[in-house]
């Protein structure tokens, strides 16, 4: 078997990829795949994106045939997580996805729901969140049938090296919140401090999850994030992903892979 391909886990399906350029074809493949399906089913695709390296993988949207083929109008676009800075500064995950893809597509402005940059950070949540229910309650974002949560069509995370994803960082006390949609945090262990982000039960109630993850710096924390180590990583966020209704899916190049039970046992 190559050690690239596909291998479904207790974890979630992971697919692994020769290099980063083949991870951003194929991740551009499934989410065209899924909106596609979204907007057969329902009308609509609801879709959360993170910030980091993820948006310039999906910058391969922009490209042919994905510009042309994708009903662009039905997409409804969130931020599973976002910095509280102005939304033209650098820090901004607004700012980054305006940049590498939705300036660069046919969206209806009106669909994109970036995360107020006038407000403090625990107003922005609260807002954000009022938003949510209110287009929950028309169904453009679906309900899940598991939890009090919103169903987005499919929420795309990336993880940092210490195994955070959106802006829930390890043993934070926010991974715990069980009953708001969107909370806020004012003490990130990585720059900036103040962020909103969804909360797990958001992310869990998701139909779709993909997890994108390249590069050999995320290698150990990958591995701790899927294989059974024998130590608890319970507190490690993106081992905290757990879609109960819906899948999981990691899109991995080789580097990110390299330490992963399910890569190893090819070799042999
Ligand atoms: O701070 C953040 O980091 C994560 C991971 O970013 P990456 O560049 O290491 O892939 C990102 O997914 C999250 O949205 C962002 O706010």
């Amino acid at each position: 078997m190559s050690r690239s391909g596909c291998h479904q886990t207790e974890r979630g399906e992971l697919r692994i990829y020769e290099s980063s350029d083949e991870v951003a074809t194929e991740l551009a493949d499934y989410i065209a795949e899924l909106s596609e399906v979204s907007v057969k089913e329902r009308g609509f695709f609801a879709i959360a994106l993170s910030g980091g390296s993820l948006i310039s993988l999906m910058g391969k949207l922009c490209e042919a045939p994905y510009n042309k083929t994708v009903d662009w109008s039905k997409w409804y676009i969130f931020w599973a997580d976002e910095r509280v800075v102005s939304k033209n500064h650098a820090d901004s995950n607004y700012k980054l996805a305006k940049d590498c893809l939705l300036s660069k597509v046919p969206l209806i402005p009106s669909h994109v729901y970036s995360i107020n940059d006038s407000l403090s950070a625990e107003e922005a949540a609260g807002e954000y969140e009022f938003v949510l229910r209110q287009l929950v309650k028309v169904r453009t974002v679906g309900v899940s049938e598991i939890s009090d949560c919103p169903k987005f069509d499919l929420i795309l995370l990336g993880m940092g090296s210490d195994g955070h994803v959106a802006s829930l960082f390890p043993n934070h006390m926010v991974l715990e919140e069980k009953d708001e949609w969107v909370t806020f945090i004012t003490d990130s262990p990585e720059p900036p401090p103040e962020r909103l982000t969804f909360t797990l039960p958001v992310i869990n109630s998701a139909s779709n999850v993909a997890i994108v993850v390249t590069g050999s710096s995320k290698a150990e924390t990958l591995h701790l994030a899927i294989d059974d180590v024998g130590r608890d990583c319970s507190k490690l966020p993106a081992r905290m992903v757990n879609p109960g209704n819906g899948n999981l899916v990691w899109f991995l190049d080789k580097l990110a892979a390299s330490k992963l039970e399910a890569f190893k046992c090819t070799e042999k």
